[in-house]
């Protein structure tokens, strides 16, 4: 997508749509709003028809048949026409806001359907107050233009009365639509209050119940609600002072040009007729009415324009090509962690982190809970603001050059073949070899790659889950290999054994851990940085060089 396009607006929609789509709608806009102008020439000829001679009749009447044949079919090929427009620019607008939430979206239960609900809940409202808002206009703004033309074209004097009244019943609008716009954002604040508090609760509804604290939670909550449903009555009631002062002007536009017609004729002004008067009366009508209907379409569309701003796409950065490959050459690049910084919310988190490391060296990062270890992957891997650089083989870091394994195992459902690959073109072989590394080969039945998991993964247990995710990390041969935290809820023996693994694959390592083995860390040469200060701290000198083991995976 175009970097500069933050918001949709008509050129958006534009370029969007084919050409011939757009001329199609035009040409259909025209031919399917003649029904007012028809019935003007139907009424306004009928004063004129000599009812004696049966074929001028016959002909007066397959002549108006076929034109509101012509027309009521235009409005069936235009309402076509309307939803294929629709379809391809929903499409557009669902697969721009699902890439944008795509990238800065939580991974949380709660944060990932209000994710869900935002690209669906908002891409449904601006289809039907924006899209189709938008072509209605331009078939209104074509309809309003010829209607405008004819009623000029029957009457001069009278039909400028007509159109100068039909321009006051905008008045209301143009200028209710601000007040209605400020209280809908009033109410719309609070009623994110509300469903924020709302959420609060559900989300620690235990902890409430435990700590008694109901009574005083439900009283927030009442409040919440109370200043809500006052919002929405004065929305509401604006609303309806609103149609009303406009009701009134619109039948003030209806009558007073009618009378002023009837005015004109009785003195024998301006060569005003029964039948001018008719036809201006059927036609100018819809001038009002197309007026209105073109006001409205217009509030509805300036209502979505918070809406329509497009979400920005947040710091990670996703990968535009696939980079399952593995790169040999890269394996020999050095990882450059220099004057690395973080602060969230204020608060200091890292400070000019300096680390460089040859390619395969292991090492470990520990230090108490909170410190910032998992600030500091985050950061390596682009999902945290941070300053200071990070460099790959003299390169910014590339998201295909390292996986991250992290605590919280994602899963998602399908076969364990696909949990693995992420659909991506590993054959099975591989994957085998991967699962047979984790030691999860044998374990989950005899079809193991058709294994289905389903429900996030909650058929297995949470050690099978964390040997998934480092088999995923190991398919991928990657020369970066970031750990998070791997062991927590893998047995003893698992974790030694997939430790073993790690600390000799020909990749570069960072693990971050808590309670790590330390004879073992030994034995593989793998130093251990403690975090103190927002800083990281060499806490042993590996007992022997680092090791840049090839076992075969
Ligand atoms: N989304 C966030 N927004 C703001 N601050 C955050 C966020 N996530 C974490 N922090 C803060 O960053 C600091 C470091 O958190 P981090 O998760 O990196 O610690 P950690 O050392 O990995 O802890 P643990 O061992 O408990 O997992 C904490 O003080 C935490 O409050």
């Amino acid at each position: 997508m175009d970097h500069q396009e933050r918001q949709i607006n008509i050129r958006w929609v534009i370029r969007r749509l084919p050409l011939t789509l757009i001329v199609v709608l035009f040409l259909l806009s025209l031919t399917s709003t003649l029904e007012p102008i028809l019935n003007g020439v139907v009424f306004g000829q009928l004063v004129n028809i000599d009812f004696s001679n049966l074929d001028a009749v016959g002909r007066y009447v397959s002549l108006a048949a076929a034109a509101y044949l012509v027309t009521y079919t235009s409005l069936y090929l235009f309402l076509r026409a309307q939803q294929r427009a629709v379809r391809m620019l929903n499409q557009a607008l669902k697969s721009v806001y699902f890439t944008a939430s795509v990238a800065h979206a939580g991974t949380n239960a709660t944060e990932v359907s209000d994710t869900i609900n935002d690209v669906t809940g908002v891409a449904k409202q601006i289809e039907q107050a924006y899209f189709v808002e938008l072509i209605g206009m331009l078939q209104q703004v074509i309809g309003l233009i010829i209607s405008v033309i004819f009623i000029l074209k029957t009457n001069v004097v009278l039909s400028l009365v007509y159109v100068l009244f039909s321009a006051l019943s905008l008045l209301p609008s143009h200028f209710g639509r601000k007040i209605l716009a400020k209280k809908s954002d009033v109410w719309a604040n609070t009623n994110a209050s509300l469903v924020l508090s709302m959420k609060d609760i559900f989300q620690g509804r235990m902890e409430i119940f435990n700590f008694k604290a109901w009574p005083a939670f439900f009283t927030r909550f009442k409040q919440h609600l109370s200043q809500e449903e006052r919002d929405y009555e004065r929305m509401n009631n604006f609303q309806y002072l609103f149609q009303y002062v406009s009701w009134l002007f619109a039948i003030a536009a209806f009558l007073l040009p009618l009378f002023i017609g009837l005015l004109l004729m009785a003195k024998g002004l301006f060569g005003v007729t029964t039948s001018v008067i008719l036809t201006l009366t059927m036609t100018a009508d819809s001038v009002v009415g197309g007026a209105r209907s073109l006001s409205k379409s217009q509030s509805q569309i300036v209502s979505t324009s918070q809406l329509r701003v497009l979400p920005v796409a947040g710091q990670f950065e996703l990968p535009k090509v696939d980079d399952s490959e593995s790169k040999p050459e890269a394996l020999k690049g050095e990882l450059d962690i220099s004057d690395l910084t973080v602060v969230r919310d204020q608060h200091l988190i890292l400070s000019d982190v300096n680390i460089r490391l040859k390619p395969g060296s292991k090492v470990i990062v520990t230090g108490p809970s909170g410190i910032g270890k998992t600030t500091l992957l985050k950061a390596i891997t682009g999902q945290v603001a941070s300053q200071g650089a990070i460099r790959f083989a003299g390169q910014p870091l590339h998201a295909g050059d390292f996986v991250l394994v992290s605590q919280n195992v994602w899963l998602f459902n399908g076969t364990l073949r696909d949990n693995i690959t992420l659909y991506q073109a590993y054959d099975d072989v591989a994957v085998l070899a991967v699962l047979r590394l984790v030691g999860l080969d044998q374990e989950l039945g005899e079809h193991v790659l058709d294994f289905k998991i389903v429900d996030n993964g909650s058929n297995l247990s949470g050690g099978q889950a964390q040997r998934i995710a480092i088999a995923r990390g190991l398919l991928r041969k990657s020369p970066i290999f970031l750990l998070d935290e791997i062991s927590s809820s893998l047995d003893q023996v698992n974790a030694d054994k997939i430790h073993r693994i790690i600390y000799t694959l020909p990749a570069t390592v960072i693990e971050v851990a808590h309670h790590y083995q330390e004879a073992l860390a030994q034995a593989y040469g793998v130093k251990i940085y403690e975090m103190v200060d927002h800083r990281l701290q060499l806490k042993n000198e590996a007992s022997r060089e680092v090791a840049t083991g090839t076992e075969a995976i």
